[in-house]
């Protein structure tokens, strides 16, 4: 197994592409939580199952060759049945998942924070949980249960047990509504829990400190980064062309030195001069 089990506790925030992984890690985080969300939205898409699962892998391939973070990956439903579960956890563990979550919403899934989703059999779940275990070497499997907003909080509890008893490591409880029910679930289920701490859905403010009392081993935020982003290029879009120039917003830019060192930019152009120096040498 990975080493994610170890920690006490993670507090985990949402990546959405090497930039941002790389930040994350500088910022002193351990792991990173790869948002179906943030990267759908990334990309201009609803959150609704529609990439692939080769654009998935694609990012956590580009976030693993620039940053050491340890990446948790949504991976929605699976990209299709048990079968083809088994192959998304074979190809997102060898492009570098060190965790992959799957949830039992029926397509199109949407996120767990919104009202009209609906959910599969739990024994169909159950059978894509036995495939990904069939599947994976090292990464864990995180089973996420959307059914406290369907068929409510007593059959996500009996639903994260049979998950478990499937081979799922950590169980992730999707949009619980108050304290009680996430120290209600934690008194239940015997297993290492996951919150979701995303903003503007159906779970009040609770802080990392809080989770870990109410019996929590990771709390995301998984979409928070992506976000702050957003809402700070539409300022700055709206500002260029309102004044036409970037001077009444300079300050609210990373500066290009501080954007060089989040990327490493030193390493590649040292590695450019000591080519140079060898090019020169060498008489070329
Ligand atoms: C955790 C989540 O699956 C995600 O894709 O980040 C979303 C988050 C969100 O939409 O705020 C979710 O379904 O909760
Ligand atoms: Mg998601």
């Amino acid at each position: 197994m990975n080493d994610l089990l170890d920690y006490d506790f993670l507090t985990v925030p949402g990546i959405f592409n090497g930039f941002s992984a790389r930040l994350a890690r500088q910022s002193g985080f351990i792991a990173g939580y790869l948002s179906g969300g943030a990267l759908t939205s990334s990309m201009g898409l609803p959150d609704l199952g529609l990439i692939s699962l080769t654009e998935l892998e694609n990012s956590v391939r580009i976030i693993k060759e620039v940053s050491d973070i340890k990446i948790i990956v949504d991976a929605d439903t699976g990209f299709g049945e048990a079968l083809s579960v088994y192959r998304t956890f074979k190809v997102l563990e060898r492009a570098g998942a060190d965790a992959i979550q799957i949830e039992d919403q029926k397509m199109p899934k949407r996120c767990g924070h919104l009202d009209g989703k609906e959910i599969i059999d739990a024994s169909n779940m159950v059978e894509k949980i036995k495939a990904a275990d069939m599947a994976r070497k090292n990464a864990l499997i995180i089973a996420r249960t959307d059914a406290r907003g369907v068929t409510g909080i007593d059959d996500a509890i009996e639903r994260a047990k049979m998950y478990i008893e499937a081979g799922a490591d950590i169980i992730f409880p999707e949009a619980l509504k108050t304290k009680d029910e996430f120290r209600y679930f934690s008194s239940m289920v015997k297993a290492p829990l996951l919150a979701n701490m995303t903003e503007f859905g159906k779970t009040p403010f609770i802080t990392a400190d809080e989770f870990k009392k109410l019996g929590y081993r990771f709390v995301i935020f998984p979409v928070t980064a992506f976000r702050a982003a957003a809402l700070a290029m539409k300022r700055c879009y709206e500002a260029l062309y309102n004044d036409g120039t970037q001077k009444n917003i300079i300050n609210d830019l990373m500066t290009r030195s501080d954007q060089y060192k989040v990327i490493n930019y030193d390493f590649y152009a040292n590695m450019d001069g000591k080519i140079a120096d060898w090019r020169h040498a060498n008489g070329r």
